[in-house]
This record gives structure tokens, C-alpha cells and sequence, in this order.
């Protein structure tokens, strides 16, 4: 992935910064008798990464649930650039929410460049009778399609697999393609849930750079996410999330040294990557088992 292949045609104009993107008021939901969302108030402004972390089962989901259109909040309101949500996902991804899933859900079977078109639908002006006489109009918008889509796989690094099927990409590659299929909606909000789930160190610095990138194209982000490095390398403003409510909302320094988020989440002042002191453990304990081993022949030797 490189900046200088940002597709410029497809990025959205760019808002004004600062402005408000997001603006999620009282957000609560319920489940019968569980509360799993309650009375959260969120803010994304243009030009922003914002981080949303919690422990699991905290509501980070169901909250970008009620974000997108597929759940509609019990109470409170959401609105997008100053507009009420409509309450269909396929609505408000036309009005200018994208969002990833945190279990992969590509057409497996589908190449990697028609995984990326079926993210354009929502762009897409010609209606069902221009697609079904494939007039001239119908095939006009497909080669802007095509073009637009083969701009974002080059983005994210994926041009030379665009005839690949996508079952056959390796596991960062496909997560990746989650993300070029959302921005093909040509997104002025980003949502992302667990983007790094699963991948290898090099996988989640290079989702990181990728990251930057989508922000520096204009289009605000909010991402969920397990991994403290990542979260505190991105984000301008990370809220914390505990048992469904907010606990905490404030910069990556303020909300890593809040003792409530540490209490509840963190565990400890988080310093270097997470698990660094585990696996300093466990190697200390690998090299004193080998220094073992070692001795063990001398002392047969020595019988
Ligand atoms: N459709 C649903 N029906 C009933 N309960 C639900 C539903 N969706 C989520 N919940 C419950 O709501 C609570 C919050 O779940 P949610 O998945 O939003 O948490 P999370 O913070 O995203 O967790 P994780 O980090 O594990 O993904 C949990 O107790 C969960 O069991």
C-alpha cells in the first residue's frame, strides 16, 4: 500500500476540519431484559481516528450496530452530518457510513475485483433495466465501476490479484479487501470492527499505515479494536466502553493512565506491546530449560 495511489476521483470531498461526522446522542439498547448499550453519547469529527475499546461483551458491536442500520436503538439518536440515520443499513451506507465486519464476510467465491463492485452498488446510477438491456449507459457506468474499483485495490496493494478469488487471498489480504469493498461505497465515515483480529505484527503495522492513509483521504474513522498498541498509536480519542456504558472518552495518554480504564480493562499502565512481559517469561523460561538440557549430559558424563 502506498499514499501516492490514493484515488482521488473516488475520495470524497474532503469536510471541513473539525466538523462533526457522527453525532450519536442517549444511544441505548435492550435485548429483553438486558441492557447492552446504555445512554452513550459519541462524537467523530472529520479528520479523526477514534478509538472505541472495552472488554468483551461490553457493547462495542451492538453500539456500531445501532450505528449502521442494522439495529434501531431503543432510544437515542444518531445522525450523520447533521441528518437522522435512516434505520436500513443499505440506506446508510448510501448516506455515507461503511463499515467492516469482526468475522470476515467476503463472497469467497467471487473475485477480489468483484468483491470491490459489490461495494460500488450504492454508487451505481443505472437502475435494474439499463443493467438488464446492457445499454449504453449500463456499460458506461461499468467501466467507471471498474476502473473505480481496480483505483482502491491498487490503494490497498491488491491490483495484480484482482482476477484472484477471494478465497484463496491469505488472511491479511482478505481482511484488507474487506476494507477496499467499504471504501467503494465511497464513505465519508469509516467503521471498524476488529480490523486487526487475527493478523501477524507485520499485518496489523501495515493495517495501521493503512489506516492513516484512509484518514488523510478525507474519510473520518472509528475502530474498534482488542490490540492497546494499535489503538494507542491511531487514535486522536479513544472512548472506553464497560458494561455497556461509557466510562471514559479522552486522548490514547489520558485514557491509558485513567485508573477506572485500568481497573476495568488494561490491567496495568500499558507501556510496550501488550503480552511484551509474557513473552519475556516465556523465553527467560525457554533459556533456562535449554541451560538445563545442556547440563543434563555433563552430569550423565560424569557418572
Ligand atoms: N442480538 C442480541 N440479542 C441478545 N443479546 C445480545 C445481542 N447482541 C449482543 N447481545 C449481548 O449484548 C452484550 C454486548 O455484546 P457486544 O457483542 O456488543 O459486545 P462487544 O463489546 O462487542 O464484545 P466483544 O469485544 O467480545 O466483541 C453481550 O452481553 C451480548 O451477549
Amino acid at each position: 500500500m502506498t499514499t501516492d495511489t490514493t484515488p482521488k476521483d473516488t475520495a470524497p470531498a474532503a469536510p471541513t476540519p473539525g466538523q462533526t461526522v457522527l453525532d450519536a446522542r442517549g444511544v441505548t439498547m435492550r435485548f429483553g431484559g438486558l441492557t447492552a448499550v446504555r445512554n452513550v453519547d459519541l462524537t467523530v469529527n472529520s479528520g479523526e481516528i477514534v478509538g472505541l475499546i472495552g472488554p468483551n461483551g461490553a457493547g462495542k458491536t451492538t453500539f456500531f450496530n445501532c450505528l449502521t442500520g442494522l439495529y434501531i436503538p431503543t432510544e437515542g439518536e444518531v445522525r450523520y452530518k447533521g441528518k437522522v440515520l435512516p434505520a436500513k443499513s443499505f440506506k446508510v451506507t448510501a448516506a455515507g457510513i461503511a463499515r467492516t465486519f469482526q468475522n470476515i464476510r467476503l463472497f469467497a467465491n467471487m473475485t477480489v475485483l468483484e468483491n470491490v463492485l459489490v461495494g460500488r452498488h450504492t454508487r451505481t446510477k443505472e437502475g435494474l433495466w439499463s443493467a438488464l438491456l446492457r445499454g449504453p449507459g449500463f456499460h458506461k457506468a461499468e467501466a467507471t465501476s471498474r476502473d473505480r474499483a481496480m483505483e482502491l485495490l491498487k490503494f490497498i496493494g491488491l491490483e495484480k490479484k484482482a482476477e484472484h478469488l477471494a478465497r484463496n487471498l491469505p488472511y491479511g489480504e482478505q481482511r484488507k479487501l474487506e476494507i477496499a469493498r467499504a471504501l467503494a461505497s465511497e464513505p465519508g465515515l469509516l467503521l471498524l470492527d476488529e480490523p486487526t483480529a487475527g493478523m501477524n505484527p507485520q499485518e496489523t503495522r501495515a493495517t495501521e499505515e493503512l489506516v492513516f492513509a484512509i484518514r488523510d483521504m478525507g474519510i473520518a474513522v472509528l475502530v474498534i479494536e482488542h490490540d492497546m498498541r494499535f489503538i494507542f498509536n491511531l487514535c486522536d480519542r479513544v472512548a472506553v466502553l464497560v458494561q455497556g456504558e461509557k466510562l471514559v472518552e479522552g486522548s490514547s495518554e489520558v485514557v491509558q493512565g485513567d485508573e477506572r480504564v485500568i481497573a476495568a480493562y488494561l490491567g496495568e499502565p500499558f507501556e510496550d506491546a501488550p503480552g511484551a512481559k509474557e513473552v519475556a517469561e516465556v523465553e527467560a523460561a525457554e533459556a533456562n530449560a535449554a541451560t538445563q538440557t545442556d547440563a543434563a549430559p555433563r552430569k550423565e558424563n560424569d557418572r
